[in-house]
């Protein structure tokens, strides 16, 4: 549905040349909600608003069903936008007009008679869950709210695309959910395809079917949610992966730790682990082989796309050589091992 081809973008500020976009390419299957996750200023705005060419890029292919965009003249590109809707982090609403007015907007502006209009926005509040706030101005609605006014506009003249950036990071852990939860329910009722940017793991992971991870302009890691959360290849992947997972020591056992294992310091592992080493016995198999206990403080498993993933924080307790002998064997078994500090 959505095709960019060697698509980059560059700023000027100053004497100096931001490449804000490297080339970069990028496919977005029919009826997909895609992911795009970032660090600030890793490129994820840019590459977005190339997508409707609120940005032009400086070189490349914009398909959106086929059609490049990049080539066409005003008038056939102001057309083919209506395909692309777009809503954002902070709303976008007109706060003069009440929430009839904001979705009825993009109605009056393609030409529709007033009584097609009250029905389409009728469709669009309910769709949303909103019809009682009709007429509310922005002023006395919620964030929440806000972002579902926003996506009855955008949903206004039929789009086979949103683009949405950065949609939820305005909004509460709680109100986040339910927005994903509405967005879910448009892509599977309307079939509308979804791209997303966000520096937040925990959006990915709720809706998305695939994600991508950018960082200095450039697409690093790509794939299908199960896949890349179980396998992820680069530092930065295993990082935003781990955000989502939430295991924190005690204060008072973290302040017991001490960094050097001196005489009787045994190891306090984070154990990460992805795909198949879920299912593995390894934990008993490494105690039972080498001779040592492990003892388990905390554990978190999840599920995201069919896959397996979780944290573990693990004591070692035994000879010295079979807890670097179990390290090496839990390794071997795809296991990421990071030592946090010994326990005296
Ligand atoms: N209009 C502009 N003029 C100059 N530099 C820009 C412009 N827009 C973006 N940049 C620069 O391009 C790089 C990428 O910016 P972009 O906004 O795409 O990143 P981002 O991942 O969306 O960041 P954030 O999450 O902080 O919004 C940054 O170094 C930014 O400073």
């Amino acid at each position: 549905m959505i095709t960019l081809q060697a698509i980059h973008k560059s700023f000027r500020q100053k004497d100096q040349i931001i490449a804000a976009l490297k080339p970069t390419d990028l496919h977005v299957p029919q009826g997909s909600i895609f992911g795009i996750i970032g660090s600030s200023g890793a490129g994820k705005s840019t590459l977005i608003r190339c997508v409707n060419l609120l940005e032009r890029p400086d070189g490349g292919q914009v398909l959106i069903d086929g059609v490049d965009l990049t080539t066409l003249p005003a008038k056939e590109l102001r057309r083919q936008r209506q395909q692309i809707a777009m809503i954002f982090q902070h709303f976008n609403l007109l706060a003069s007009r009440t929430v009839f007015g904001n979705v009825a907007l993009p109605l009056e502006l393609a030409g529709e008679d007033k009584a097609e209009i009250e029905r389409k926005v009728k469709e669009l509040l309910n769709l949303v869950g909103l019809a009682e706030k009709v007429d509310a101005y922005p002023a006395n609605l919620s964030g929440g709210q806000k972002q579902r006014v926003a996506i009855a506009r955008a949903l206004a003249n039929d789009p086979k695309v949103l683009l949405c950036d950065e949609a939820t990071s305005a909004l509460d852990p709680e109100t986040t959910k339910s927005i994903l939860a509405l967005l879910k329910t448009i892509n599977q009722r309307l079939g509308l395809t979804i791209l997303l940017i966000t520096h937040e793991m925990e959006v990915v992971k709720q809706i998305c079917d695939r994600v991508a991870i950018i960082d200095g302009g450039r697409l690093i890691e790509q794939g299908e949610v199960g896949p890349f959360f179980a396998n992820a290849r680069t530092e930065l992947a295993r990082r935003f992966i781990a955000s989502t997972l939430h295991l924190d020591l005690p204060e008072s056992f973290r302040q017991a730790l001490t960094e050097e294992p001196g005489e009787n310091g045994k190891p306090l592992l984070r154990l990460s682990f992805r795909g198949d080493s879920v299912d593995a016995p390894v934990i008993t198999q490494a105690a039972k082989r080498f001779g040592i206990d492990i003892s388990i403080l905390s554990a978190q498993m999840e599920y995201v796309g069919g896959t397996k993933f979780g944290l573990m924080l693990a004591e070692l307790m035994g000879n010295e050589r079979g807890i670097e002998e179990a390290k090496t064997f839990l390794v071997e078994h795809n296991i990421d091992v990071e030592v946090l500090g010994y326990v005296q």
